[in-house]
């Protein structure tokens, strides 16, 4: 059971800054969008739980009354959710979650029965949270910021493919990595990309709880936003640490997904050409 002091200190109250996570307001095509648009954001329950507060302006779409000072609510009318204290709309930040993260683990460490104040694990709950963030900083990247504009344009219309492109991410059932190799081709269509994006695409995608199928499907759609091409082809060869440390404890399953865009989906010609040169050692 965890102790008292732990649970009192994950009494949070919403005093704090919070976000969802996604701070820009889009749907970044993970399943996740923002409740944060506008930074009009959640706050926290005593669980510790990200809640959405109902904004209690009076065109707000519930229109329901909750705790609120009114006198704060100008310009938020149409809000449908908000928090009072941050009427300010300054946008929060992921690491602005840093101590409510840190709350969590240490409520986790005395769930586990152990003494979050024993020297060793003084320091820890904050160095999870951080690490936590690393897990997951692709949450924060956008495409465009990854691709800094290394879109060239190029009369090569041969195919391009960057393999074994190492990627860590996790589970987003189990919440414990999984990891792997990631290949790409594209066939070209008047543009060409830098080559290290085709890597900086995987990690906006694998940073972020995920499955492997909607990590392979995301990287190919990104790829196709970036330079339009006439097909892309991504396979990921990913090993699932829930299904080798835990479960069923298969150590040497290997799973294997791909997305097959354009030319690569229509042509077995194409396809084959890519599964060939993936297979070369
Ligand atoms: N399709 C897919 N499944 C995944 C991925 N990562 C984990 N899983 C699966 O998610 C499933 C969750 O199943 P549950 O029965 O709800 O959870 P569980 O009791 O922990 O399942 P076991 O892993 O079989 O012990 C498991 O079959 C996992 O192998 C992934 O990237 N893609």
């Amino acid at each position: 059971m965890p102790n008292a002091s732990a649970m009192q200190e994950l009494h949070l109250n919403g005093s704090g800054p919070t976000t969802n996570g996604v701070s820009n307001g889009v749907s970044n095509g993970n399943g996740y969008s923002s409740n944060g648009v506008n930074g009009h954001t959640n706050h926290m329950n005593g669980n510790g739980t990200l809640v959405p507060m109902k904004c209690t302006c009076k065109n707000g779409t519930n229109g329901t009354v909750a705790n609120s000072d009114s006198n704060n609510n100008k310009g938020h009318e149409k809000c449908t959710f908000h928090h009072d204290l941050e009427l300010d709309h300054k946008p929060s930040t992921r690491e602005d979650l840093l101590p409510y993260m840190s709350k969590s683990y240490r409520m986790l460490l005395s769930s586990l029965g152990e003494d979050p104040e024993r020297q060793g694990l003084l320091k820890t709950p904050e160095r999870a949270a951080k690490a936590m963030l690393f897990f997951t900083k692709g949450y924060d990247q956008s495409l465009e910021e990854a691709l800094n504009g290394a879109v060239f344009d190029e009369d090569h219309d041969e195919m391009v493919v960057v393999k074994d492109i190492e990627m860590f991410s996790m589970c987003e059932h189990h919440l414990v990595p999984f990891y792997g190799k990631v290949s790409i081709g594209y066939l070209p269509c008047k543009k060409i990309l830098g080559l290290s994006k085709l890597a900086r695409i995987v990690e906006i995608f694998s940073r972020r709880l995920q499955v492997q199928e909607r990590l392979t499907k995301q990287i190919a759609v990104a790829v196709t936003q970036a330079v339009q091409p006439a097909g892309v082809a991504v396979i990921i060869e990913g090993v699932h640490m829930c299904m080798v440390m835990r479960g069923v404890q298969k150590i040497n399953s290997k799973t294997v997904t791909s997305t097959m865009l354009g030319v690569f989906r229509d042509d077995p010609k194409t396809r084959e050409e890519f599964l060939t040169l993936c297979n070369n050692k």
